[in-house]
């Protein structure tokens, strides 16, 4: 992976009448990168997407793909990039062969129609009219038109929605193969696993707001860790205070009083939770360290407790 930046979003601002859809957002894709955007319903995550491909007018702030302004330079925007909508256009009545043809007519960039199919399990359907393809298949066909040419830019909204778990693993395979093959892939999906297989960053939107950003490990880093122990024995009503930075609930696990200790930094939690035990005589049963998962992540961002 270069450092070079394919994709520069900068205090991007899009207004629908009175309402800020998306208020503030930046972040940047270098070459060879997957960076997903997540967030619940209505977050502004197409919209951020229809701006960077220059489909849609910014209220504020910039975009740069390729170094260029999808606004000024479209074509040459438009000419490095594929792109997966949330819901793709076809004329039901052609064949799958005839999709990708009359797509290959209209690209600049040249590619092998069987290989493309093939790669996207579809070779079967070639002479199938698109309106008999189920659901996944037709996402599958969006794909194979996104990837033709292996453009250095590959936009997927939502790819994998409605896709049986299978068809959705070598979905996660091509786009794996693309970015091994350099393009950059800017992805929205509200499958969180599908941000940890493909993502190099990640980014959660809410309201229109990029919560938080950056690779997967400072993202979940972002949140606290959570120690739980279990007490063994220990006076009645034992747990200490926690100092500023660290909280402490006590509850009941499988009949042993636990505590839960959450704090930014998962060894501060466990050693101070581990001396607080060690001065009073506690003994500590099983201690367990866990870092957050996106998924908490993503619950306390869309739950506003962020
Ligand atoms: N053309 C439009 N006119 C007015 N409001 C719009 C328009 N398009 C989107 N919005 C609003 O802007 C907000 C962001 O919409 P957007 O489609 O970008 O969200 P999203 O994060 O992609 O959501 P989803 O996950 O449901 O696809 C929503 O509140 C939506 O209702």
């Amino acid at each position: 992976m270069s450092n070079e930046l394919v994709v520069e979003v900068d205090s991007l601002e899009c207004r629908y009448g009175d309402f800020l859809a998306v208020r503030g957002v930046s972040f940047g894709a270098v070459r060879g990168e997957c960076f997903a955007l997540l967030g619940t319903n209505g977050a502004g995550k197409t919209t951020t997407l229809e701006m960077v491909q220059g489909f849609r007018q910014r209220s504020g702030g910039s975009v740069r793909v390729f170094g260029r302004d999808p606004r000024e330079q479209p074509d040459v925007v438009r000419r490095g990039t594929g792109v997966v909508l949330q819901q793709g256009g076809h004329f039901g009545e052609i064949s799958v062969r005839e999709t990708v043809n009359l797509h290959a007519g209209l690209s600049s960039r040249r590619d092998d129609a069987a290989r493309v199919l093939e790669r996207v399990d579809l070779a079967h359907k070639t002479g199938t009219a698109v309106q008999s393809l189920s659901g996944g298949e037709r996402r599958r066909l969006d794909l194979a038109l996104a990837m033709w040419g292996s453009p250095e830019l590959i936009i997927l909204d939502e790819p994998t929605t409605g896709l049986d778990p299978e068809s959705r693993k070598r979905m996660w395979q091509v786009i794996g193969d693309l970015k091994a093959a350099g393009s950059t892939v800017l992805l929205t999906t509200h499958y969180l696993e599908e941000a940890e297989q493909l993502a190099d960053r990640v980014g959660i939107v809410h309201e229109g707001v990029l919560a938080v950003e950056g690779t997967l490990e400072e993202v979940l880093a972002s949140r606290p860790a959570r120690v739980v122990a279990e007490v063994v024995s220990a006076p009645p009503g034992w747990w200490p205070q926690p100092p500023a930075g660290v909280s402490i609930t006590v509850g009941d696990q499988r009949g042993k009083p636990t505590g839960v200790v959450e704090a930014a930094d998962q060894q501060r939690s466990m050693l101070w939770l581990v001396q607080q035990a060690d001065e009073a005589g506690v003994e500590l049963g099983m201690i367990r360290a866990n870092p957050a998962s996106l998924d908490e992540v993503f619950h306390q961002i869309a739950g506003g407790q962020a």
